[in-house]
């Protein structure tokens, strides 16, 4: 993809704010009391327990949910209004989709928005689509219905078509949820170019904080009803995460330097199998995330 052939508008300093921003569903506040700022060119997470409410900020971010006060800029305007410069992919896209639509169809989704227009589509737009799904390594697969892909390549076809509009922002629902090991770090992989070479801001919301550790600038932690920033360093706190999660997390500095959260009844810093795995992962990835950075 090339956004630099683009006229693009100078780059503000912020992608997303909040100052004292509030949201109520069926009368009760989810969260409250939302002041921070996420620098543009960053990738965050946004963590959280269930229901904590993190899919409510990507929609409140979005547009799709009022809130009940404060107030929320996104690129530089008002929640809402500059949705044609975001990509989104919703935690629900790997069900719901239309499983009889082929590859290219739906990344064209992303760029025309109908499914019906593949012989109406300008070569521009097809271009666009193709640039998607270059990036994404799904562009052989084109005509292949999504009903004959694995989870992990129908994720990676859901990222294409929120890039296919070339966004400035992508916001991702839990994109590496029930994706085997390979298929999260070619997930990660792509983020981390997105980053590096389009320079695109991205918003992510995650469970498990391990495999994207590499990549991450912050983070967004939803803590005892209120959404607060911090630099990543700063949150992998093991007192921070305990009381994020409700139950213990510390975080072990592995011989690369790298960071990992991991529940104390489950690993020993001294022994145990699971340690040398999930330090095998996070080297690997810092080795990866150090090749693409
Ligand atoms: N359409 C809705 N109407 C009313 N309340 C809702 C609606 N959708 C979600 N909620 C409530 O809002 C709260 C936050 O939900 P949300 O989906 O944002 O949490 P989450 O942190 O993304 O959760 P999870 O980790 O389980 O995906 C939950 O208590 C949920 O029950």
């Amino acid at each position: 993809m090339n956004q630099h052939d683009q006229q693009t508008p100078p780059r503000l300093p912020s992608a997303i704010s909040l100052q004292q921003a509030a949201v109520v569903r069926s009368g009760r506040t989810i969260w409250s009391q939302g002041s921070f700022s996420i620098p543009t060119g960053s990738i965050t997470a946004i963590v959280g327990t269930n229901g904590a409410g993190k899919t409510t900020l990507m929609q409140a971010e979005l547009g799709l949910l009022p809130l009940s006060s404060g107030s929320i800029s996104v690129l530089g305007q008002p929640a809402g209004k500059a949705t044609q410069s975001i990509g989104y992919v919703p935690q629900s896209y790997t069900t719901e989709v239309d499983s009889n639509l082929s590859v290219e169809q739906s990344v064209l989704l992303g760029v025309n928005g109908t499914r019906f227009g593949l012989h109406r589509t300008s070569k521009t737009e097809r271009a666009q689509a193709k640039q998607a799904m270059d990036f994404t390594g799904i562009s052989d697969r084109a005509q292949v219905r999504l009903s004959e892909l694995s989870g992990g390549l129908r994720q990676r076809v859901a990222i294409a078509q929120a890039l296919a509009s070339q966004p400035q922002l992508l916001m991702l629902d839990e994109p590496l949820a029930n994706l085997d090991l390979a298929s999260q770090r070619e997930s990660v992989q792509v983020l981390a170019r997105l980053n590096q070479e389009l320079g695109m801001t991205i918003q992510v919301v995650a469970h498990d904080l391990n495999m994207l550790l590499p990549i991450l600038d912050g983070a967004v932690y939803l803590l005892d009803g209120h959404p607060h920033y911090a630099r990543i360093g700063d949150v992998l706190d093991g007192d921070l995460l305990t009381h994020l999660y409700g139950t213990q997390v510390e975080v072990v500095t592995t011989a690369q330097g790298q960071m990992f959260i991991s529940p104390t009844h489950t690993v020993s810093q001294h022994s145990g199998h699971h340690v040398e795995q999930t330090d095998a992962i996070a080297s690997s990835l810092a080795a990866s995330s150090q090749e693409n950075r």
